[in-house]
């Protein structure tokens, strides 16, 4: 399957079933959908509608039981355990919506973890960027829990965004915050317009930030 132009991430036809025999819950039953580069899009739906595990196929962490996901050119779903990981590392960023910061670390070393673990020299313009961008750039020597939630989750985008991923996934990153600092992160990421920007939510209101809103109903595309 070739890939097509402008489009940074792509599903076909994706079907997943947890558990076997009557025990078997069919979690996505033949999804199609596209990502355009450079887009911000929100995936919504009911509770059990499939909506993490769609995210999760599509950003690598789980395997479809069948059809294909694309990032760029590369088949993701063509790829072994190693490969896989090391296209997440290099080109996929991830939120979530509990932070998944590391308590005993300083937002500073939170941030340069993932460059640290892949052995990669820090960028220092764009981690300034970065931490400029986002408001922490005072907050740096902090550790987590010396930090307000938005902060925590300011300083979670910074790490995924100082490798310059090719698409961000955010899993209800604004589910454990107030709805001012809710509003403040989802407003940042509408800005930013060069990457791609994928949000499980089941929120209205964060879904109504982004450019295009895909909803499931049970395992399927329903708008
Ligand atoms: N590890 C698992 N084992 C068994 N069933 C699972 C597993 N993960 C998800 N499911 C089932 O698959 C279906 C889809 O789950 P999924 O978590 O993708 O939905 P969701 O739309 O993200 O839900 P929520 O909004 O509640 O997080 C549900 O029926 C769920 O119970």
């Amino acid at each position: 399957m070739p890939s097509v132009e402008g489009v940074s991430v792509r599903a076909e036809n994706l079907t997943k079933t947890y558990g076997t025999g009557d025990a078997a819950v069919p979690a996505l039953r033949g999804v199609d959908v596209e990502f355009a580069q450079g887009t911000f899009t929100a995936i919504t739906g009911p509770s059990g509608s499939g909506k993490s595990t769609l995210m999760h196929c599509l950003a690598g962490l789980d395997r479809p039981d069948s059809g294909q996901v694309f990032l760029g050119r590369e088949e993701m779903t063509g790829l072994d355990d190693r490969e896989l990981t090391r296209v997440r590392r290099d080109r996929i960023g991830f939120v979530f919506q509990s932070f998944n910061l590391v308590p005993t670390l300083t937002a500073r070393q939170n941030i340069l973890l993932p460059l640290e673990l892949a052995g990669r020299r820090v960028d220092q313009p764009r981690f300034d960027e970065v931490v400029d961008e986002l408001g922490i750039a005072d907050r740096l020597g902090h550790r987590p829990s010396e930090l307000s939630g938005g902060q925590q989750q300011r300083v979670a985008i910074a790490r995924a965004l100082v490798t310059r991923p090719a698409v961000l996934f955010a899993d209800e990153p604004t589910g454990a915050l107030d709805s001012r600092n809710a509003r403040a992160l989802l407003a940042f990421l509408r800005e930013c317009r060069e990457l791609t920007i994928v949000m499980v939510t089941h929120d209205p209101v964060a879904a109504s930030f982004a450019d295009r809103v895909v909803v499931l109903g049970d395992g399927r595309l329903v708008a």
